[in-house]
């Protein structure tokens, strides 16, 4: 049995450039892996089946991007190469957390592994660029800057530090913010490097907390701690510590409402850690 990692992500700036012509928006981001997040199991097996079980009985169905990441990856398999597959869900869900994309990035790496398909990363990012453009960058598992839909990837190597991450008990459809008329998607291109030097903003966050106004509330309790933002589309916000304590002490007070954790940033996810001492 191979058990490997699905970490979360934060977006540290989401500028959006333009809409494309699929409607798909070319965005300007900073993915930052975090150490904590979903966990999934495999055992390859000869039934050409895939089994799929998870600890969340609402999203256990086909339609799980799980299965259909593994469903991608049988025409490339032995005809009789099947699986059983376990998730322990974790990771916030529709919280701009990328737990779904992340959940389906570990899952192409595991079966590249187990079916022996010897298929590159490269190879795996563009199979996952089909399911979301959330994907690419956990199957690269590093801190990036990207470009394009979130699929033109260079490492960025950011200084240790802590975060809060807070879920208001609220939900936001990512495509309901992509399709707003009011989404601000004209900012202008920068260069990474003029980007790593100006403030930090998330352009989808003055719409969402105007059509959220947990996620305005929320992150008004948050920056009394410290400087903070909301990640991907909302609705979870993060606040940023030099120190593990200072956020631990943070979310000792979270308001009732919220779900909360502590997560370390890491410039190498725990994904490809695990995958350097499988192989
Ligand atoms: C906003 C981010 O969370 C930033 O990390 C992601 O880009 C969203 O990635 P994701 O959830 O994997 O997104 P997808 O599942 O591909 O798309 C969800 C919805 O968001 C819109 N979408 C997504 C990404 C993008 N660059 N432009 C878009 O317009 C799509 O039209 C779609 O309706
Ligand atoms: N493995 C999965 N884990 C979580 N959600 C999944 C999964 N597969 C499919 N889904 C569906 O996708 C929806 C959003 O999932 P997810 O948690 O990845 O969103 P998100 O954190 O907003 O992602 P992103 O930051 O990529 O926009 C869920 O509500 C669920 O219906």
């Amino acid at each position: 049995m191979l058990t490997l990692p699905a970490p979360a992500k934060l977006n540290l700036f989401l500028h959006i450039t333009g809409r494309r012509a699929d409607g798909y928006h070319n965005l300007q981001t900073l993915f930052r892996m975090l150490d904590v997040g979903d966990e999934l199991s495999f055992r390859a097996n000869q039934s050409g089946a895939i089994n799929f079980r998870c600890s969340d009985a609402s999203i256990a169905g086909a339609d799980n991007l799980v299965v259909r990441a593994a469903k991608l990856l049988q025409p490339f398999a032995a005809p009789d190469a099947g699986v059983e597959i376990y998730l322990e869900k974790r990771t916030p869900m529709g919280g701009g957390l990328g737990g779904g994309s992340s959940d389906a990035a570990t899952t192409l790496h595991a079966l590249n592994l187990q079916w022996q398909l010897g298929l590159s990363t490269q190879q795996l990012a563009d199979i996952g660029l089909k399911l979301g453009a959330d994907v690419p960058v956990f199957v690269f598992g590093q801190t990036a800057f990207a470009e394009g839909v979130g699929e033109q990837l260079q490492p960025v190597e950011l200084p240790d530090c802590w975060y809060l991450v807070v879920t208001p008990d609220a939900h936001v459809s990512t495509a309901a913010v992509f399709t707003h008329p009011d989404l601000i998607r004209d900012s202008k291109p920068l260069t990474l490097a003029d980007l790593m030097s100006s403030p930090w903003r998330n352009d989808c966050q003055p719409l969402v907390e105007r059509l959220c106004p947990q996620v305005a509330i929320t992150l008004q309790w948050l920056v009394e701690y410290a400087p903070s933002r909301m990640t991907g589309t909302g609705a979870s916000v993060f606040a940023e510590f030099a120190d593990e304590l200072s956020a631990r002490r943070a979310l000792a007070d979270l308001p009732a409402n919220c779900r909360g954790f502590v997560a370390r940033g890491l410039n190498q996810s725990p994904l490809l850690t695990a995958l350097r001492h499988a192989v």
